[in-house]
């Protein structure tokens, strides 16, 4: 059977889709035909075995997407087999030995490049639903198994009892760790004649460094193994399996009692009191009862309290639940399929990292909003509760389910590319946000509400991306940068409406950038004795202008190297480099405004021994200042492009008052009875542009305003802006 799934953690999504090229499960038809890599056919009867479809839609509290990981050969799909057959999702015990197991694909898919977020097995078992991902221990899926690890709230760590906790699971344990996923051990193989539960729970303390919670013993050992003591409920459980033929799915359950052999009696008290005064040191509330209720009678220590304790401490991970078995012999797998449902978090009982939660889903209608309590495919509703999503993101369900749409877009893709057609991307291209032309200093009527102001500020952030909020690094200032004078007046309403909060605006001013004229290449040597050490190095750079008119993005400025050089810089001299270039592209030498179109070639770096990364950078950052200078800097100012519709009688008003604004005119063209201008217009001479044209026209026009691109300044209007700023005009 070839299960795909596509996680969904969180909100409790969890689509499985069922096939993946062998054949696929149909609703009509009653027979189901499985190829296993070509192996073998299974013939599914759904009266014979559950179907996955079986399990539908479990509430969220039943659901357990766990990890399933162990050194090569300890038992993975061999225990994987045992839980699909005593679940009934299969109708015959497959054997690894013989090559006709179910989960066998997992192999082969991994030999053909298939990823772990997609290899899966789902089963349910006792009202539970249990999603079981593999997650190999080789290096080679370090990568895949952490991003598996990050969306599974759970891990169970399948051990082989005669050799303990071997390489491969020491390092997917530290990525469980990592990641905070609370973990189960099953101790495999306790039939072979070398297995040893304390060797094994000796290697699980020292190698893994973990806190082993002991929750069975074994009954008898290598071949004589039959069966557990549950020290949970004091209860034997039993499987008289005599040959492989024989199944295991029934075992015989019942409570210790006297009569049973005394030291195996002994054994188990004194485990189980171990186990309660272990449980008791990890956890609070459960010592709490014990030193309340059940102090002198451990024995009387409800089953329930204990299990809801072990489960506590799991969740914490304060400790790790051990139990044993021998999935070949068909022993000891229905109760570990039992602890994972007891112990191991549901999806809603973990908090990933990367999952947001919504707290409520809502369908407008109109001026009302109607609470859901999901949402299909192709519907549009608003989600209330959001803490990390900005506008333009996409939500998927889970990293997972991301990763899997995203590959299954790019093959659908390559698909069509062979087809000879296109298929659009199934991730929703985020919104495109325009860079901020205007910006103004931002205050709090008093610096107690500096907090409030700032939480203000991140949430309508969040809300409008083409906000943009900085601290000025001379003055101390907060800065809104936006997208025009009505923008920011909202900005400011609202604040003052929704915070509570009367802040103060500075004057807008529009957004410069600066670029250099010619190529320069300069030298600067930084020789600095700290305390008893002394820092010196040269550096030398060229700079060079690349107009790229066409763009107004302020990415456009690049860092090169000479040849020689680059083999030279160790890759920290490097980024201490880079730094020191980029923090110099951040404040033009004209106005300190952001730097674009310049590439930056380092043409020489030579350091003393004992001089600091941070003099490097602040070497390089003096070079290319003085370099930037010499270089002749270049005002450069945003153009917008305008489009005015306006009645003909006000046309040529229009037309004079743009040409006093530098206003460059591309077009007039006729729209019924209106007139529509386009024209290109400086943003400093559009301020206060609504409030002329009302009057120009007596209302009767409108427009609108985008950014066209940054142009160069002619240098009678730099020299005039020049001089604003430096206060003389
Ligand atoms: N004695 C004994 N052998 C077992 C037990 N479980 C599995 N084996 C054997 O151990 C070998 C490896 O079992 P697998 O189930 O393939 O182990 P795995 O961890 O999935 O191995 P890889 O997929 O190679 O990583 C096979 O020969 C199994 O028959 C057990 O409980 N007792």
């Amino acid at each position: 059977m070839r299960l795909r799934t596509v996680l969904g953690i969180g909100i409790g999504k969890f689509s499985v889709l069922v096939g993946g090229g062998k054949g696929l499960l149909k609703n009509g038809p009653q027979t189901c035909r499985w190829r296993l890599q070509g192996r073998r056919q299974y013939s599914f009867l759904p009266d014979d075995v559950k179907s996955p479809r079986a399990v539908v839609n479990p509430d969220i509290s039943k659901i357990r997407n766990i990890g399933i990981m162990a050194h090569i050969d300890a038992g993975k799909t061999t225990t994987t087999e045992r839980m699909l057959y005593y679940s009934g999702y299969t109708r015959a015990l497959g054997d690894v030995d013989d090559g006709d197991t179910v989960t066998d694909f997992m192999v082969q898919e991994r030999e053909r490049g298939i990823t772990i977020q997609s290899a899966a097995v789902t089963f349910d078992w006792k009202k539970h639903r249990i999603n079981l991902i593999d997650t190999p221990g080789h290096v080679d899926f370090t990568l895949e198994v952490e991003r598996a690890l990050r969306v599974l709230d759970g891990a169970v760590a399948v051990f082989d009892a005669s050799a303990g906790v071997e390489a491969q699971t020491l390092t997917v344990w530290r990525q469980a760790e990592k990641h905070h996923v609370p973990c189960i051990c099953f101790l495999n193989k306790m039939d072979k004649p070398g297995a040893s539960l304390h060797f094994s729970i000796e290697s699980i303390k020292k190698k893994l460094k973990a806190n082993p919670v002991l929750l069975q013993i074994p009954i008898g050992s290598g071949k004589s193994f039959t069966g557990l003591i549950d020290l949970i409920t004091n209860q034997q459980m039993t499987w008289r399996v005599k040959s492989r033929a024989e199944d295991g799915r029934v075992f015989e359950t019942k409570s210790l009692s006297q009569s049973d052999d005394p030291e195996l009696l002994q054994d188990a008290m004194e485990a189980r009191a171990a186990l309660i005064e272990q449980v008791a040191d990890l956890d609070d509330e459960f010592a709490e009862l014990l030193l309340g209720v059940y102090g002198e009678n451990f024995d009387a220590v409800p089953p329930a309290k204990l299990q809801e304790a072990v489960r506590r401490v799991t969740l914490a991970r304060k400790g790790v639940p051990v139990l044993c078995g021998s999935s070949l012999r068909n022993k000891g797998v229905q109760p570990l399929l039992d602890a994972i449902t007891a112990y191991l978090p549901a999806p809603n009982e973990r908090h990933h990292d990367l999952v947001e939660r919504m707290s409520r889903l809502l369908l407008p209608f109109a001026d009302q909003h109607v609470e859901i309590p999901s949402l299909t495919a192709g519907n549009i509703a608003l989600c209330v509760g959001l803490k990390q999503t900005v506008t333009g993101d996409t939500i998927v369900s889970s990293k997972a389910s991301a990763v899997a749409a995203v590959r299954r877009a790019q093959k659908e893709k390559e698909g069509e590319r062979k087809r000879g057609g296109e298929q659009a991307s199934l991730v929703l291209a985020g919104v495109e946000v325009p860079e901020p032309v205007f910006f103004c200093s931002i205050e709090p009527p008093t610096m107690s509400r500096q907090a409030d102001l700032e939480n203000a500020l991140t949430c309508l952030q969040r809300e409008d991306p083409s906000l943009k909020v900085r601290v000025d690094s001379d003055s101390g200032q907060t800065i809104l940068c936006g997208m025009g004078e009505l923008h920011i007046e909202i900005l400011h309403d609202r604040i003052r409406r929704e915070y509570g909060i009367e802040t103060h605006l500075g004057p807008l001013q529009v957004a410069y950038r600066e670029t250099i004229l010619q190529s320069m290449a300069t030298t600067d040597t930084l020789d600095r004795t700290v305390g008893e050490r002394r820092h010196m190095v040269t550096v030398s750079v060229a700079v060079c202008p690349i107009m790229d008119s066409s763009s107004s993005s302020l990415t456009s400025c690049e860092i090169t190297y000479d040849e020689e050089v680059e083999e030279q810089l160790s890759p920290d001299v490097r980024d201490a480099v880079e730094n020191g270039v980029n923090s110099s592209y951040l404040q033009g030498p004209l106005l300190g405004y952001p730097v674009q179109g310049v590439s930056t070639m380092i043409q020489s770096v030579s350091m003393e021994p004992g001089t600091s990364l941070a003099m490097l950078s602040a070497c390089v950052s003096r070079c290319m200042l003085k370099a930037l200078r010499q270089a002749g800097g270049q005002v450069l100012e945003p153009v917008m492009s305008l489009e005015v519709t306006v009645g003909e009688e006000h046309l040529s008003s229009v037309l004079g008052d743009l040409a006093q604004r530098r206003g460059a005119i591309r077009d007039i063209q006729s729209r019924h009875d209106s007139k529509v201008l386009l024209a290109t217009a400086p943003l400093a001479e559009m301020m206060g542009y609504s409030t002329a044209l009302r009057t120009l026209t007596s209302g009767n026009a409108t427009f609108s305003l985008q950014l066209d691109i940054y142009e160069a300044m002619n240098p009678q209007h730099q020299n005039a802006l020049l001089n604003k700023m430096a206060g003389l005009a």
